[in-house]
């Protein structure tokens, strides 16, 4: 199917100009540092901001552009950010029967629709509470019902998780998959498991660009720019294909790795952190990457701690022990060995699938 909704629109004073679509059907990912633009294409979709130049659609219906702004009352957008906004003086069920009924549903099927709803989140004990009366993730899960109970063209979630505790996140991350698998969605997250267990696609944005989008396979497996291979965990590092598996990094050493790339083409190679050792001298005869390289970071993740080696003009993570990095007397300045088995060095071409287009 096609996209459900499109942006191809600036936002001059935001130094935001983008361009990308909602898959129908889908949840698209957006990810992307602070200030990169995520919000702005929230407040895109959802009526709060008008483009400089372009337009923004949904369905066929153009609802933003220079001259226009179809005001967000008249989208059918379901709404779910950080916190649920619900009306204080109004129980849990007229909440969720609140959007029907001002969409001129009539009182009675607008409650019905509402009661299946909240039976679908598992709030149906708890319609005539008041919302001061919920727990957070109580009050998030009316927030669903809420959403879906207009029939969204786009369900926008924004961040959805980051207000709650931990221990009642995995149980809304399973009900929003379930419950929106068939509803075009926008997700905004920073989280990686968000991304995996809800998204389909995937779209990062960069000071205020698109730099990657694709399934969110595609664009994981081959990171496009070191944000995207941060946000994943693994190692990006750039550099110019010597031949099928072997990669010449920018000002570093070949690494050798597993992949099919165009010689002489930019490709780069992602390596997880866990998967790089470091040594004092190199080891002798295996058939492995043993690459010369200065330690100039360490940072302590509980009992891991992260050595940044720098390699020519890149700067690669290792995940050690506190007992190795004590061990080694690793200091920045050091001078170390970086290894990492070639099975464990994961080439691609740097036009492949899942980068910008
Ligand atoms: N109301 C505003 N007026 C002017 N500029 C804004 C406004 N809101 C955001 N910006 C600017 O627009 C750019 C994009 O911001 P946006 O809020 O869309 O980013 P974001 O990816 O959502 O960031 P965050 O993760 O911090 O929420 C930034 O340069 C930001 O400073």
């Amino acid at each position: 199917m096609g996209d459900a909704a499109r942006i191809d629109a600036v936002v001059e004073r935001r130094g935001v100009s983008l361009e990308l679509g909602l898959r129908s059907g889908a949840t698209t990912a957006l990810i992307g540092p602070n200030g990169a633009g995520k919000s702005t294409c929230v407040q895109l979709i959802g009526g709060a901001l008008r483009p400089d130049s372009g337009h923004v659609s949904i369905g066929d219906r153009i609802v933003a552009g220079p001259r226009t702004l179809v005001p967000a009352h008249q989208r059918r957008i379901g709404y779910l950010d950080q916190r649920p906004l619900l009306f204080p003086h109004l129980s849990v069920l007229d909440n969720v029967a609140y959007g029907p009924r001002s969409r001129g549903i009539p009182r009675a099927t607008a409650l019905e629709r509402a009661r299946a709803e909240l039976a679908a989140v598992g709030m149906d004990q708890l319609a005539e509470r008041r919302p001061r009366a919920l727990s957070g993730g109580q009050s998030q899960r009316v927030a669903i019902a809420r959403a879906l109970a207009i029939d969204p063209e786009i369900v926008l979630l924004d961040e959805p998780f980051a207000a709650l505790d931990a221990a009642s996140t995995p149980e809304l991350r399973r009900l929003l998959r379930e419950r929106l698998a068939e509803v075009t969605t926008l997700l905004v997250t920073h989280d990686l498991l968000d991304v995996l267990a809800l998204a389909d696609e995937l779209v990062a944005l960069e000071a205020g660009r698109v730099v990657a989008q694709g399934s969110v396979d595609d664009v994981l497996t081959a990171p496009a720019t070191a944000f995207v291979a941060d946000f994943v965990g693994v190692n990006l590092l750039h550099g110019v294909a010597v031949d099928a598996s072997a990669l010449q990094l920018d000002d570093g050493p070949v690494l050798m790795g597993v992949g099919e790339l165009p010689p002489g083409e930019p490709a780069r190679a992602t390596i997880a952190p866990d998967a790089v050792s470091l040594h004092r001298a190199a080891p002798g005869g295996s058939p492995r990457n043993a690459l010369e390289g200065v330690v100039v970071a360490l940072d302590s993740r509980g009992p891991v701690v992260g050595v940044g080696v720098r390699l020519g003009s890149q700067v690669l993570r290792a995940d050690l022990t506190a007992a190795s990095v004590a061990e080694l007397g690793l200091v920045p300045g050091e001078r170390v060995v970086m290894v990492v088995k070639a099975t464990q060095v994961h080439l691609h071409p740097a036009d492949g699938s899942g980068l910008a287009r």
